[in-house]
């Protein structure tokens, strides 16, 4: 039987709601995550310290093993320097998200200009807190397929340039120029990216039928994007690592007339990384991928304890309950070709 064992990863960015969802949502990830970067966009998002720590104590009262959040707080036009001080002293909160004002699922407190945030990002930069970023433009005249280059073109590139000493993650990228913008960039500048992804493109979503369960933001794009995509992710480039990006939304808010953005991957995270990196024949560069580069850009400590994967297919279910509300995850009703070793 083939197995593969690599040091505990982490997840860099994930999605574990809260309220009745939030116990499903822990366990899922703290199967085998060490970590996880927890985005703060909660309804009401978590805009300061306070709330960040109380989502903190919520999550951890639900975690059954090491599993250790890590807070981030939600940018909006009027978080303030010391906003960002404060976070940064608790040690719980490790960075700030940059959610340009409707780009994404719960994204209408973002920001809506980024010349709004600059006082904080200037803080951010001095007390070595990291920005992440959802990178796409909100103008509805740009092409949704678009919003990415056209983000990282007109705004990314200028936050970059004026904080050359923040650290910047640009979340879950889904283009070549994305990959290309990275790679350019100084080594303050890192990318996540998700499991599907690297395993889907537009066709998976569009051909034959649509698929809302494979829409997300930023949306799938065109075959030679996730290319891209793989090529960056198996190249062993410490720039790259993993986020999944799982998002969970009730099943009848996704297969409805306007459906809801977001993939739910949790339920099965390092093993369908672990089938997109065998696909490319670069198993060996999956545990730098999830376990190395994310803890070194952040700089933390890498995990110090293993997980073991079997070569073994799954069914997955057609859905999970979580927090009662009914969840089709990534693959529902078929199959994945690793396990994890219990
Ligand atoms: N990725 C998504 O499509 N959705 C995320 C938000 C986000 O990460 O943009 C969500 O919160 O549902
Ligand atoms: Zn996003
Ligand atoms: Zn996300």
């Amino acid at each position: 039987m083939t197995t593969i064992t690599l040091t505990r990863p982490d997840d860099w960015h994930i999605h574990l709601r809260d309220g009745d969802a939030l116990a499903d949502t822990v366990r899922d990830a703290g199967r085998y995550m060490g970590r996880a970067i927890v985005m703060p966009n909660l309804v009401p998002p978590v805009t300061n310290t306070e709330q960040a720590l109380g989502y903190y104590q919520r999550i951890k009262s639900h975690s059954t093993t090491a599993f250790e959040p890590l807070m981030v707080l939600y940018l909006t036009d009027k978080t303030s320097a010391e906003e960002i001080r404060a976070a940064k002293a608790t040690g719980k909160i490790v960075a700030a998200k940059l959610y340009p004002a409707g780009a994404t699922t719960n994204s209408d407190s973002g920001v809506t200009d980024v010349k709004n945030i600059y006082g904080a990002l200037q803080a951010m930069q001095e007390e070595g807190m990291l920005l992440l970023v959802h990178g796409e433009v909100t103008d509805s005249a740009i092409d949704i397929f678009d919003r990415e280059r056209i983000f990282i073109e007109n705004i990314l590139s200028k936050v970059v340039a004026d904080f050359p000493e923040l650290k910047i993650v640009l979340e879950h990228i889904t283009t070549k120029d994305a990959v290309d913008f990275v790679m350019a960039a100084s080594d303050k500048v890192a990318a996540t990216i998700t499991a599907h992804h690297l395993l889907y493109n537009r066709n998976h979503m569009l051909a034959g039928g649509i698929r809302p369960h494979f829409y997300c933001l930023p949306i799938l794009k065109r075959n030679t994007h996730q290319q891209a995509l793989i090529q960056a992710a198996t190249s062993g480039n410490p720039k790259f690592f993993l986020g999944t990006d799982s998002a969970p939304h009730a099943k009848d808010k996704k297969e409805a007339a306007c459906g809801c953005a977001g993939s739910y991957t949790a339920h099965a995270a390092i093993e369908l990384y672990a089938e997109a990196f065998e696909a490319a024949g670069a198993l060996d560069k999956l545990e730098a991928f999830a376990s190395f580069h994310g803890p070194d850009f952040y700089g933390l400590p890498r995990n110090g304890d293993k997980i073991t994967l079997v070569k073994r297919s799954w069914q997955v279910p057609e859905s999970y309950p979580l927090g009662g509300a009914g969840v089709v995850p990534i693959r529902a009703g078929e199959q994945i070709h690793w396990q994890l070793q219990d």
